[in-house]
């Protein structure tokens, strides 16, 4: 993943955005997502899915920010690439697991994370961008130019290993 793909500027105030890297996990990169849902996984386990990610790197983009000073991951946001035949094989991102730390809310942390990832789409040639959200976020996505389309819809499958 080439870092070329992020908007400039990348530093604002002693905040970098830029990709996931492998030692995020001992910055913080699980608590901050802790504060979006169920997200407590062990150094191995974030090895393993990082290393999985990083096989496909057309397909998942993970921004963080990082407080530079504390060195902590303040905000996170995912983009999956999703390679279609519909719209003349057009490709589709999905915006996943967007989250700014608690302490760190209201500073336009959570805009300028929508703004690299928009930023990705748009270089990869995505057609559209989509994403699920709860009411109260509604505004929030509003702000960073999505509009309410449709509805969400979901089936929770047993975890089961076949
Ligand atoms: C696809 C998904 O992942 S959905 C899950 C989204 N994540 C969560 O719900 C986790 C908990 N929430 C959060 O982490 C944060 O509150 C976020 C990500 C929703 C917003 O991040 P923040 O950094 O606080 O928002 P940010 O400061 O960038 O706000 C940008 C604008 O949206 C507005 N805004 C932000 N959240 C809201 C809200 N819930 N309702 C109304 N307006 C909002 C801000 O006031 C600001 O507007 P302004 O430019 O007029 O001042």
């Amino acid at each position: 993943m080439s870092s070329s793909l992020l908007k400039e500027p990348r530093e604002i105030d002693e905040i970098v955005y830029r990709f996931l890297e492998i030692s995020d996990f001992e910055k913080g990169f699980s608590e901050c997502l802790q504060q979006l849902t169920e997200a407590k996984f062990t150094k191995s386990q974030f090895i393993d899915r990082y290393s999985e990610l990083k096989k496909q790197p057309d397909t998942y983009f993970i921004v963080v920010a990082e407080d530079l000073k504390k060195k902590k991951i303040i905000a996170c946001g995912t983009l999956f690439v999703e390679k279609k035949f519909i719209r003349n094989c057009g490709t589709c991102g999905h915006i996943e697991d967007i989250v700014v730390d608690k302490t760190y809310r209201g500073k336009n942390l959570g805009l300028r994370i929508i703004e690299q990832l928009t930023h990705i789409g748009k270089k990869l040639g995505c057609y559209k961008l989509i994403l699920d959200c709860s009411d109260s976020n509604v505004k929030f996505y509003e702000k960073c130019l999505f509009e309410k389309k449709g509805v969400q819809m979901s089936l929770y499958l047993p975890m089961s290993k076949l």
